[in-house]
């Protein structure tokens, strides 16, 4: 049984756009990453082509030998022209090595440039993207594209592109002589090259889809690492291990299954390489021995001949080899373009609103008034909206707390301001201002938020908690701003750790707590200092009384912010000053708790429920409240709650 979905479901593998496109096209589009290193590229071509040309000018010097000097000096007893020849020979096959060191001294640089911009190209690119395309994307298939994908095409770069070139030419160039200085045998040789066109017109076809089921595949391999990992606790607790081994041990022999394909077509390619010229080869000896016995062909010409179809014939065999590579950097180049021609509907206006500079950290003052204007809003592949026509004022100072049912979209609505993502239609001002006015700098500066689910990254605690303050800010302010968000959120633990808040924190926090990771990252949000707010349950994993000596000093920093906080315990609603009930995609009200506990029977059904669930996490023993149906409208106001909201 699988633990997580099937790779299908998560790889992305649709047709791609760049499907239609040639090799040639596609690999064009590498140009600008590849302009400032053209010049040396061209560089390490030139070397190369003058390295091979090197190579075919040796058989010719032979066939001058063999049939000048070593002829002469075997019927006149005068070795003497032999020796000059010799010397030729060397300065040839030195020259040749020369150039091949000159070829990789000029492209081993501009590659590893090319693959490095092209990687930070890709990185800030998905950084820039919205959620809403990391929610699609499985991070697998992210790490394969950045990583292998760019790893591929720089070795192609460096080796592939110009091997496949000297290839070409050094075979256009010694058919071209054989076939002028050759007669037949030429043509015989030529003959090869119709089944050898052929053939790798066809594995081309073949292997280009194999390349990119393989390369998908590695993603999705990396997909089901990354997750097993990620979620190795879960899997641990469930014993759901083995379970997690078999699919990745699927995956992994579909892989194999696939290199392996690879690999056999490859080989079928090189195999009829190598026995094509083999045997055009063997025609051509027939022949010419014919020939050199009639007197028609001299015996220094044959020796030519055969010396120049060795020198072809390796590049004949590499071509097997270089249209492969080209074939996997053309799969390379169309994935890496797939994300990076991912359009970002959540882009900075061209004209951005004239507003006053923030920085992030400092008080500002601006009012930090913000207001939902009939807003409706749609996930991209759910067919009906999650908030529809959506009305909500959050007055500058105020704490709104916003609560619904499980699913009615609150996360949802929490994540507009901050522009997570775009309204369908409407709009989320800030003091009077649309958001989508803003650049994301902008609204970044104004509005901050803690999630339940927080996420702190591999640094020092210092550097996570102060994630969204400006770095411009002194250190002493620095430092006294960490001081006071560590404190507002009950966060002293940081104190005990083994280098206070210089501690590393394992990868996403995993060291911490729950508890004490969401302190950290309602401290980051704090921090910021930011006008508005936005807590999405950012208490739940947090102890009761712990709960409450933050929710003490929360109050008083939350006295100049506008904050909206979604409340699933009835100790969040105690944080606030104003209540708004979230049901079926609406706000259907907003008032006290009181006012409304008078006046909703839906706000009371939910607080029951609230209720009930404090008091299950508070005290794990049978509880004696009951949820009650709105529609008999008698929900009980209990003890809990009243403490809880005094
Ligand atoms: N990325 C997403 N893509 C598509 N649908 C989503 C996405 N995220 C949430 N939804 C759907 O939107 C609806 C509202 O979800 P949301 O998380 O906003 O609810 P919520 O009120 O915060 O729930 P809870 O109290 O359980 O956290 C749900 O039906 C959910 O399935």
């Amino acid at each position: 049984m699988g633990v997580m979905p099937p790779t299908d479901e998560r790889s992305n593998r649709s047709e791609p756009s760049s499907a239609s496109l040639s090799t040639v096209a596609s690999i064009r589009r590498l140009h600008p990453y590849v302009r400032t290193a053209l010049p040396r590229l061209a560089g390490g071509l030139l070397a190369s082509l003058g390295a091979g040309l090197m190579a075919l000018a040796i058989p010719r010097v032979l066939q001058w030998v063999t049939d000048g000097p070593l002829t002469a000096g075997a019927r006149e007893h005068d070795w003497s022209g032999l020796a000059w020849s010799v010397v030729l020979v060397a300065v040839l096959g030195v020259g040749e090595a020369g150039l091949i060191l000159l070829r990789r001294t000029l492209v081993m640089f501009p590659g590893t440039r090319v693959e490095a911009a092209m990687r930070m190209a890709l990185f800030r690119h998905l950084q820039d993207l919205p959620v809403a395309f990391h929610d699609r994307w499985p991070g697998g298939q992210l790490l394969s594209r950045i990583m292998g994908d760019l790893g591929l095409l720089r070795r192609w770069l460096v080796f592939g592109i110009l091997q496949l070139v000297v290839s070409l030419v050094t075979i256009v160039v010694g058919v071209g002589l054989l076939v002028a200085t050759g007669g037949w045998l030429g043509i015989i040789f030529l003959c090869g090259a119709i089944p050898v066109t052929v053939l790798a017109f066809r594995f081309s076809r073949k292997y280009r889809t194999i390349s990119r089921l393989s390369q998908d595949q590695s993603g999705d391999l990396a997909t089901t690492v990354e997750e097993s990992v990620h979620g190795i606790r879960v899997l641990k607790a469930f014993g759901r291990g083995p379970d997690a081994l078999d699919q990745f041990t699927e995956q992994a022999a579909e892989l194999r299954e696939t290199e392996i394909r690879k690999a056999t077509t490859d080989a079928g390619l090189t195999t009829a390489l190598r026995v094509i010229p083999e045997v055009t080869q063997a025609v051509a000896l027939v022949v010419g021995a014919v020939l050199v016995a009639r007197g028609e062909m001299t015996l220094g010409a044959l020796v030519a001949f055969f010396a120049t179809t060795a020198v072809i014939n390796g590049p004949v065999v590499d071509l097997g080899m270089t249209l492969s590579m080209t074939l996997n950097a053309r799969t390379a180049v169309d994935r890496f373009f797939e994300v990076m021609e991912t359009v970002n509907p959540l882009t900075d206006p061209d004209r951005p609103a004239d507003l006053a500079p923030v920085t992030p950290g400092r008080v500002s003052d601006t009012a930090g008034h913000v207001a939902f204007r009939d807003v409706t809003f749609r996930y991209d592949d759910a067919d009906r909206p999650v908030l529809d026509h959506v009305d909500l004022e959050l007055p500058p100072g105020t704490t709104t707390a916003l609560v619904g049912l499980t699913g009615s979209g609150k996360s949802t609505l929490a994540m507009l301001p901050p522009r997570l993502f775009d309204v369908t239609a409407g709009r989320v001002e800030v003091d009077g201002v649309d958001v989508r006015a803003m650049t994301r700098a902008q609204v970044r500066e104004r509005v901050a938020v803690a999630f339940e689910d927080p996420t702190l990254f591999s640094a020092s605690v210092r550097d996570n908690v102060l994630l969204g303050v400006s770095d411009e800010l002194p250190d002493a302010e620095r430092e006294a701003l960490l001081a006071e968000s560590l404190d507002v959120a009950q966060a002293h633990f940081v104190a005990d750790l083994p280098d206070g808040a210089d501690t590393r924190i394992g990868e996403e926090g995993m060291s911490l707590s729950g508890g004490q990771r969401q302190r950290l990252a309602l401290a980051r949000a704090i921090a910021a200092r930011p006008r508005v707010l936005v807590l999405d349950d950012p208490l739940s994993a947090l102890d009761v009384a712990t709960e409450e000596a933050v929710t003490a000093r929360l109050r008083d920093v939350l006295s100049s912010t506008t904050t909206l906080v979604i409340a699933h315990r009835p100790s969040t609603v105690a944080l606030a000053d104003r209540v708004a009930v979230l049901q079926d995609g609406r706000v259907t009200a907003v008032g006290t708790h009181q006012e409304l506990l008078a006046s909703d029977p839906h706000y009371r059904y939910i607080i029951s429920s609230l209720e009930e669930d404090y008091a299950a996490h508070a005290d794990p023993g049978p509880s004696t409240d009951t949820a009650t149906d709105p529609a008999t409208d008698t929900a009980p106001e209990d003890r809990a709650t009243q403490e809880a909201l005094s």
